[in-house]
């Protein structure tokens, strides 16, 4: 580091993906951070890595950490990204200790975090990670999304030792489930970190792995306190629908949703008038999507999923299962809420709390709290995680009054949504299960 264009400031900490450093710019003298990630050693993998890393670091938004440069050095691909001084917002909601924040600040910054990841899923990107940790702050308080592409840069490549699952507090019910993450599980991580910014607390505490999963499968968490707005409570009560189609996409939430006037009236100006600009250049205009599906009919480059009016593009599917896309298209009119009945293996969504994965998880040992997690190939102990086992497996002792997602054993689909999932799902429980038995 010291030969090359950048000297060490110092270590700012360590993820689950590698070092983040503290550096300066020799010529500019300007402080940017760089992430190390290991890289793999196959050659075409190794290719792939380097593409995704700088495509999807190349991201630009004025609520996303700035992209600056990709190097490799010995075996670590360095991304050089912009420094936000003001740190992340996991330390800013530790330092509030007791005292809430305004609600001007809570809109101001979910608005933010809300624009930065509609940019991302506008690109059919995830980010799979987002959490108050990974989204930080500069000095004259703009919110940045940090760490995104993370996930996808790790689950490229089978030379790297771990499955991508995600951070357990702000995993959403249907990755427990093993089902495809898709950008509604991106639009529950962000409840959670809504939840945060108006409470101070997690919304799904819990001193187990059984009681954390039964509690996010069952979207039950204590109700916002009641002087926040109706529009915020509503929407953290729609954030948390625990099936992925009820849950309003962040397009719906920034435009169309009760709170989103709210939301509009704290944004920036021109990330108004930016997005205006790019909902009339950039993106496809509904009906002639659906003329030209029309047209072309089974070989339409367009298909429409199971929400209407949504378009997919073929070549972000390569490699999937063509049949997926049929079971997953819904006829227009049809009923709703027979959607998950209907719509084949990886729409449906099952009622039982996760038996499987509860079953697997009594066998491993668990530590680290809100960190990301990864099904460890190689450790002795798969399943790194953020709690610790206690005595009993059972309860958190008594519960709080709790909001649950009453409406969930009868979906009713957002149908304005534009939704999609990520392009190879990963198995991650039978991974897992792999793991115990070789053992
Ligand atoms: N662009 C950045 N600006 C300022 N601080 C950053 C930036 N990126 C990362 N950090 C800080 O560096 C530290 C390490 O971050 P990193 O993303 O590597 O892991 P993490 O988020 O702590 O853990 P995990 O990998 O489990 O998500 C964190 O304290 C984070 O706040």
């Amino acid at each position: 580091m010291e030969q090359g264009p950048y000297s060490l400031l110092r270590v700012i900490g360590e993820g689950s993906f590698g070092r983040a450093l503290l550096v300066r710019c020799k010529r500019s003298r300007e402080t940017y951070v760089v992430k190390e990630i290991q890289l793999p050693k196959n050659q075409s993998k190794l290719e792939n890595t380097r593409k995704e890393a700088v495509l999807l670091s190349r991201m630009k938004h004025p609520n996303i950490v700035t992209f600056r440069e990709a190097f490799e050095a010995d075996d670590l691909l360095c991304i050089v990204m912009e420094y936000c001084s003001g740190g992340d917002l996991l330390g800013r909601i530790q330092q509030q200790k007791a005292t809430q924040f305004c609600l001007d600040d809570i809109l101001k910054w979910f608005a933010q975090m809300c624009a930065g990841a509609k940019h991302i899923h506008d690109k059919r990107v995830l980010h799979r990670d987002l959490k108050s940790k990974n989204i930080f702050m500069t000095d004259n308080g703009t919110i940045k999304l940090g760490d995104f592409g993370s996930a996808c840069i790790l689950n490229s490549s089978k030379a790297y030792a771990h499955t991508y699952v995600g951070t357990p507090y702000y995993v959403a019910p249907e990755i427990w489930d093993n089902k495809p993450y898709n950008n509604k599980s991106d639009v529950w991580s962000l409840g959670c970190v809504l939840y945060e910014l108006c409470t101070l607390q997690h919304p799904f505490q819990a001193s187990s792995w059984k009681s954390l999963i039964l509690k996010v499968c069952r979207g039950a968490y204590p109700p916002l306190p009641n002087h926040l707005p109706y529009e915020l409570q509503y929407l953290v009560k729609q954030m948390f629908k625990t099936n992925p189609k009820d849950r309003p996409s962040l397009h719906t939430i920034l435009t169309s949703h009760r709170v989103s006037r709210l939301l509009r009236s704290h944004l920036p100006s021109q990330e108004i008038v930016r997005e205006q600009q790019e909902r009339r250049t950039g993106q496809w205009n509904r009906e002639e999507g659906k003329k030209v599906a029309d047209l072309l009919g089974e070989k339409s480059l367009i298909k429409t999923s199971t929400f209407e009016g949504v378009e997919f593009s073929e070549g972000h599917c390569e490699g999937r299962e063509p049949g997926l896309w049929h079971q997953a298209a819904r006829p227009t009119g049809s009923d709703p809420a027979n959607v998950s009945e209907d719509s084949g293996q990886r729409r449906r969504w099952q009622r039982d709390p996760p038996e499987r994965l509860l079953g697997l998880l009594e066998k491993a040992r668990l530590k680290r709290a809100f960190s990301t997690f990864l099904i460890n190939r190689a450790g002795d102990d798969p399943l790194v995680g953020p709690l610790s086992q206690p005595p009993c497996d059972d309860t958190d002792g008594p519960e709080p009054e709790v909001a649950v997602d009453e409406d969930r054993l009868q979906p009713r689909s957002d149908d304005e949504d534009t939704d999609f999932e990520e392009e190879s799902p990963c198995d991650w429980i039978h991974e897992a299960e792999k793991m115990f038995s070789e053992q």
